[in-house]
């Protein structure tokens, strides 16, 4: 293909008129060996395969310049994704990028209408190819042949050659060869397209099931990790804190007169206020390995690995003191308070979800009983 931007020192090529092609059964050869080079290449190698393709159709076929352009979706550009150069000839890849349709009107056209532009000798261009025919002067090309890539009857693109300085009458049966290898790489390069669409479809379902998966573990009202999620975490930190002889503190939270706050205020309010002591649990409790859930209703679950029951009480008293202020920040309407039930221990084996669920109520139970507003211990 003819560049705008560039010139080559030619003088060590010789001016033969050579026939690219010495005969059929060394373009046979040419084929397996090309063929080879794509089919059932890997998808991550298709790039490589294709450039050592165009080498090979190089090399055997005695060209200078081999090269595969892609066009755009609607045709008004075009792009050199591989290149194979003989020695002493320069290379065009980097110059020919995004080459706009009006840049090379005539090769286009001829290009979307004849699927190939074939060119023996440049004296035999038409008028209107005149651009087209500088720039190949230019770059002292002088035969050059490009031949279209077509997908179910789509045109991609086109795989062509260049002669520099020196000519040779394309045969039909040369532009046949060319059509082979366009068609070998046209199929190489649909396979890697359909692999990048389902690599790309399987990216996204994997991150649709991510997500469902993780929506299933979610409450709608919070954000928070829900029952079921929650659920899941107390059963593997119970194991862990077992087989590991370490402590596991869980926390339960409990709104206080949560009834009459909805009475008062509507369904709506109570709504934010549940959110909002929500952020605060988030807040408080964001060590790694803790998780933060809603049990249902006003009730929430911290589970925190390992830590210990004076920091507990800490963390507890953090908290109260952060809901007791939310009225203040205007993030709810109507001052709001939460009893804590805090359960520590290092679980034997008889421990289970259920009888640490049981020992937490308890908890909940004394703070509640103790006037509300307040937190309750009990270790194990
Ligand atoms: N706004 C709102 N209210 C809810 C939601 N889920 C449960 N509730 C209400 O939460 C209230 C819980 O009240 P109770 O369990 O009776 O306890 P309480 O009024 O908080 O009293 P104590 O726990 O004893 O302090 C009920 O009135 C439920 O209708 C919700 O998603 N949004």
């Amino acid at each position: 293909m003819p560049c705008k931007q560039d010139s080559v020192d030619l003088k060590s090529i010789t001016k033969t008129q050579l026939r690219p092609s010495d005969s059929a059964e060394s373009f046979g050869l040419l084929i397996s060996e090309i063929s080879a080079q794509l089919i059932n290449c890997p998808f991550e190698k298709t790039e490589q395969h294709i450039s050592q393709a165009l080498a090979a159709l190089g090399h055997g076929d005695r060209k200078d310049r081999c090269y595969v352009f892609l066009f755009n979706d609607d045709y008004s550009t075009m792009s050199n994704t591989h290149e194979w150069v003989n020695t002493e000839i320069s290379a065009h890849i980097d110059e020919l990028q995004d080459v706009p349709r009006d840049a090379m009107p005539w090769f286009f056209d001829q290009m979307l209408q004849q699927g190939q532009v074939v060119v023996s000798s440049l004296s035999e261009l038409p008028p209107a190819a005149v651009g087209f025919q500088e720039e190949l002067a230019r770059e002292h090309i002088r035969s050059m042949m490009a031949v279209g890539m077509f997908l179910e009857g789509q045109l991609l693109g086109f795989v062509g050659c260049d002669l520099v300085n020196r000519q040779v009458h394309w045969s039909d049966i040369d532009v046949r060869q060319m059509r082979l290898v366009a068609d070998l790489i046209a199929n190489t390069i649909a396979r890697q397209r359909s692999e990048a669409k389902l690599r790309k479809t399987e990216a996204e379902l994997r991150l649709a099931n991510q997500r469902l998966a993780q929506l299933a573990r979610e409450d709608g009202l919070t954000g928070l990790v829900n029952r079921r999620g929650l659920d899941e975490a107390l059963r593997q930190e119970l194991q862990r804190a077992r087989r590991n002889a370490q402590r596991l503190t869980v926390f339960m939270i409990d709104v206080d007169h949560f009834k009459s706050f909805n009475d008062v205020s509507g369904h709506v309010a109570g709504d934010q206020a549940l959110k909002a002591v929500a952020r605060v649990f988030r807040q408080v409790f964001k060590r790694s390995g803790e998780v933060v859930a809603r049990y249902g209703g006003d009730e929430f679950f911290v589970v925190s690995p390992q830590c210990v029951p004076s920091e507990a009480q800490e963390r507890a008293k953090k908290i109260l003191e952060c809901v007791r202020t939310l009225k203040d920040t205007g993030e709810i309407e109507r001052p709001v308070t939460v009893s804590i039930g805090i359960a520590s221990l290092i679980p034997s084996t008889e421990d289970d979800v259920d009888s640490l669920l049981r020992i937490v109520d308890q908890a909940v139970y004394q703070a509640k009983h103790h006037g509300r507003d307040c937190s309750a211990l009990i270790t194990v």
